[in-house]
């Protein structure tokens, strides 16, 4: 859990400016959902982030101190792409980020350190519904079950941030949905402030407290010019789907945003005229009786 303050953020690459005073206090145990069109800086502001990029001016605070220079557990990231070793289980696969912690030159545990973590990888994997799966190797798992083992993966060095980069992009819509909840069960349990890139603005919506957008100007030399935040709203995590559209239909800053906005709670409630079924299941009380 961790504040993250982002304070007047510019990326340039070369000539081109990507992003532009960008600044934002994101408070602990936010679920931020970063929107907006293609190639707007998404993935870089996320990569700043990840201290996998520097920005070019401006500052990004943790806690009130400066991100260190190069990736560190605190911070975790789940990809679209899902990326493991194919060689190994995913039990392993989960357990390898412990060893690379406790033993970063060999990545390598022996005797009653590997147990340890083989056994707390296993309860990872239990907790994202893969227990059955813990000795298949990744070509064995559908896409769905290789993102719960990359969120498992992602959740074992226990970060107190997490990105994720369109993680649920390339999944089914019925696939998506279950690990929707996951993602907020997870969320809820870890108290993990959450960056999420999604083009999906409904899946932004569903699990953001927080949805921001980027977007460059669109005057003639736009080029020039970075994107800027240009839509930024604190969304009531209780409220259900098609209220918090409506909400945010009313905050949007262009009307091409507004009227997407305004098509999606038309259809939020053409699927859910009954109020309520699809309030976000973010807390321990609304997920009570629920089935696993
Ligand atoms: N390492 C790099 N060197 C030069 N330019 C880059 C680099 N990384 C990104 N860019 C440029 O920065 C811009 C923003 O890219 P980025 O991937 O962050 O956008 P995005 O909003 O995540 O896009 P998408 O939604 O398509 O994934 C693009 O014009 C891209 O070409």
């Amino acid at each position: 859990m961790s504040r993250v303050e982002v304070r007047n953020l510019w990326k340039e690459y070369g000539d081109q400016v990507v992003l532009e005073r960008i600044t934002m206090d994101v408070a602990p145990h936010s679920f931020v959902s970063l929107v907006g069109p293609s190639g707007c800086g998404k993935s870089t502001f996320l990569r700043m982030l990840l201290s996998q990029e520097k920005p070019t001016r401006g500052s990004i605070l943790v806690d009130g101190q400066p991100l260190a220079d190069e990736p560190q557990p605190d911070r975790g990231v789940v990809f679209q792409k899902y990326s493991v070793f194919p060689h190994l289980t995913a039990v392993e696969n989960v357990a390898l980020g412990q060893e690379f912690a406790r033993a970063p030159f060999t990545g390598r545990l022996f005797g009653r350190a590997r147990r340890a973590a083989l056994h707390e990888a296993g309860a990872l994997l239990e907790g994202v519904g893969l227990g059955d799966a813990r000795g298949k190797y990744p070509a064995q798992l559908s896409g769905g079950m290789q993102q719960r083992l990359a969120i498992a993966q992602a959740l074992a060095r226990k970060p107190r941030i997490l990105l994720l980069d369109e993680p649920f992009g390339a999944l089914d819509p019925g696939i998506r949905a279950d690990i929707h909840d996951l993602m907020l069960s997870v969320w809820w349990d870890t108290r993990m402030t959450v960056f999420m890139v999604s083009h999906d603005l409904r899946e932004a919506f569903y699990l953001g407290t927080r949805v921001v957008a980027f977007d460059r100007p669109t005057e003639k030399d736009a080029s020039r010019f970075g994107a800027r935040i240009t839509f930024d709203i604190a969304l009531d995590p209780a409220a259900p789907i098609k209220e918090r559209l409506r909400e945010a239909e009313h905050g949007s800053a262009t009307d091409e945003l507004g009227e997407e906005l305004a098509a999606m709670a038309a259809q939020a409630d053409r699927d859910d005229p009954a109020p309520g079924s699809t309030t976000r299941r973010d807390d321990p009380a609304s997920r009570d009786g629920e089935t696993a």
